[in-house]
């Protein structure tokens, strides 16, 4: 409306309202292009949504000047070859003179310029930004990088603005929402899923509840499990439908099943127990039934103690463990407390055509304490979908957090980070990659080139590539080479390790025997590898002298710090002693086992 008004005005005061109505149209023509390719970026973006895990999205789609989509490209998995070269190289001389669009900014950070500059060399001349990076030490540095060397790029809802921009946005926002609570919040996206009755009951009073929803629901609940990082039931659960919680629709990432429960009365036998192919963790109260808790150890369920188990407290871990997304299976009694304690983001009401009636039939959310109507929470961006003879009912409790800038100054961003004084000893903590110091974490994407016993040599895609691959390395037996090929054909970090613990733990007869005696050496020369082989990460290795360097892991107690300083943090320490012998400081025989890439 206020468009019209303002071309009416110019056309007939000025004599220029022609021109002006065309460059509106033009304009919204523009925008309409635009948004369409950003909401394709978005839409490709999710493609490995459910396979991988961690997984923030990325897509990239270039467009020819004539309107024809050259290339397309998606990040598969942290650690894999950015959106944006997967692009450039689909489009081939077709980059040149195009305009990329990107559903997010790309994680260019600690030296790595890898998806900017596929950009720049294929002279891509436009690029559109759907967001900003949500993690600040990220935010602007690759839209710099890009503006710099003379590119157009544009941000929507900052060099665009319109109705149908924004829409383009949202998809954006949406498409990378677990991320952007984890820039935003202490705590993981969470959503909440269900199945319920016509008559609104999770359950019959008998508390039996196989099956209320049909196969196909059941089939996109598999689908939900497999795009979050866990799942999680209270005990009640566990003691009345034994549960597997996995994601059964093939080829899928297996969340981490967990079992929230304060007294820990739980049966010696249930399907959780089976860890074989999907881990499980218990969280309970501190000091619960530590016997069983022995006896679920000894299963291989990892079990974490809380001196009050609630959870906000439990979703503040699970933040710090690194997971961006987590489904709460559970029923009422543990879904009502989490809705009190502020951590579900969104619901999936899936909802039957079937009456079970029963006025103790649980229903999905038990007693929140509100005794108005004008009380109840409204839910946000309302979906219907229609799965078999079901409904499915999805909104957000909350909306997503705009995570737009504060856009940070030039100085905010060059430095690593403002808050170490390198002439104060400190403590700096590192974790999962995409952390300010995430570079020095196993999992970044570095490849390393190691020499083999026979004198080749081999490039690994990560030092955790190397590491996993080593402990089968030097074994007689055909079952230990096949480890060393799945490893190293791994696709991401992340999958190298999941692949390289499960051989060990399936088959620890393929193992070095003199493992335990030499993965503290192993670790140390990927580390000096990987550390020699990129200046920056030298450089940035340097940059932390005078600091205490401790990997956050809250449940790696070898590797890492653990979650109250209780780990022994080797991997920190022997960042340390590289440093010290970078520095020239320490005795450190620095017989070179890397070569040059
Ligand atoms: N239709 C559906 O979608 C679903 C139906 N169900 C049905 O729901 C019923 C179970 O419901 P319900 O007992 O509510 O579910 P849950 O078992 O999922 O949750 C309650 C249990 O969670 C544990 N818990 C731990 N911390 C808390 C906390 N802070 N607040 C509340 N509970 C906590 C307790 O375990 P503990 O007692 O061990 O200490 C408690 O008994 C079953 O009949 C099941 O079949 C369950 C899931 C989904
Ligand atoms: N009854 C019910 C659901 N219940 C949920 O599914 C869990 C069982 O999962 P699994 O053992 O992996 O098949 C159960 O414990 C509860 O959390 N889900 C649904 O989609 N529809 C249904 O009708």
């Amino acid at each position: 409306m206020a468009l019209s008004l303002v071309a009416g005005y110019s056309y007939s005061l000025l004599g220029k309202g022609f021109s002006i109505s065309n460059s509106l149209h033009n304009n919204n023509s523009h925008h309409a292009r635009d948004a369409t390719y950003i909401k394709r970026a978005a839409e490709i973006a999710d493609s490995s949504s459910g396979f991988t895990s961690p997984h923030p999205n990325f897509g990239c789609v270039l467009v020819t000047p004539s309107g024809k989509v050259a290339g397309e490209g998606y990040l598969y998995a942290q650690g894999t070859r950015p959106a944006e070269v997967q692009a450039v190289e689909a489009a081939g001389p077709w980059s040149k003179g195009a305009t990329a669009y990107l559903n997010m900014e790309p994680g260019d950070c600690h030296g790595d310029h890898t998806a900017a500059s596929a950009l720049v060399q294929a002279k891509v001349t436009r690029v559109v930004v759907g967001m900003r990076h949500p993690l600040k030490h990220l935010q602007g540095n690759a839209i710099r990088a890009l503006r710099s060397e003379g590119l157009q790029v544009d941000v929507l809802g900052e060099d665009l603005q319109s109705k149908i921009i924004e829409e383009a946005r949202k998809s954006c926002l949406v498409v990378n929402t677990p991320l952007i609570y984890r820039a935003t919040s202490q705590v993981p996206f969470s959503f909440l899923k269900y199945a319920i009755t016509a008559d609104g009951k999770i359950a019959a009073s008998s508390g039996h509840a196989a099956w209320i929803t049909s196969k196909e629901s059941r089939a996109r609940v598999f689908e939900l499990r497999g795009r979050s990082d866990a799942v999680i039931v209270g005990g009640n659960t566990v003691r009345r439908d034994n549960p597997r919680l996995t994601a059964r629709h093939g080829g899928a990432h297996m969340p981490l099943r967990v079992v929230m429960t304060k007294s820990l009365d739980l049966p010696d036998e249930a399907n959780l127990w089976d860890v074989s192919d999907v881990p499980t963790m218990v969280v309970t109260q501190r000091g619960a039934r530590k016997s069983f808790q022995k006896i679920l150890a000894s299963k291989g369920v990892e079990v974490v103690e809380f001196d009050i188990l609630n959870p906000r407290d439990v979703m503040e871990y699970f933040h710090d463990r690194g997971y961006l997304s987590i489904m709460w299976e559970c029923g009422g009694r543990l879904a009502a407390s989490a809705i009190s304690d502020g951590v579900i983001h969104k619901v999936y009401a899936f909802l039957a055509p079937k009456i079970i009636g029963g006025t103790n039939a649980q229903s999905p959310v038990g007693e929140l304490g509100m005794v108005e109507m004008t009380q109840a929470f409204d839910l946000l961006d309302v979906c219907y979908e229609q799965i078999g003879p079901d409904m499915l009912m999805s909104g957000s409790l909350q909306p997503i957090p705009d995570p737009t800038p504060i856009i940070p100054s030039e100085n905010e961003t060059l430095a690593i980070d403002p808050t170490v004084n390198p002439y104060e000893p400190s403590i700096i903590f590192f974790y999962k990659t995409w952390d300010p110091y995430g570079a020095f974490s196993n999992f970044s994407a570095h490849s390393i080139k190691m020499p083999e016993e026979n004198g080749g040599n081999v490039t690994w895609s990560s030092v955790e590539h190397y590491y996993q691959a080593s402990k089968f390395m030097g074994v007689s037996d055909s079952g230990a080479k096949d480890c060393i090929g799945k490893i190293k054909s791994a696709k991401s970090p992340e999958e190298a390790a999941k692949v390289g613990r499960s051989m060990q733990r399936l088959h620890p007869n393929l193992v070095r025997a003199d493992w335990e005696d030499v993965k503290i050496d192993v670790m140390y020369s990927g580390l000096r590898c990987k550390f020699s082989s990129y200046p920056y990460l030298k450089s940035m290795l340097l940059a932390t002298s005078g600091s205490v360097l401790v990997e956050a892991s809250p449940h790696d107690l070898f590797w890492g710090g653990g979650r109250e300083g209780e780990g022994l943090n080797y991997l920190g320490r022997l960042l340390m002693r590289l440093r010290s012998e970078f520095l020239g400081e320490s005795s450190t025989s620095s017989e070179s086992t890397c070569l040059a890439l």
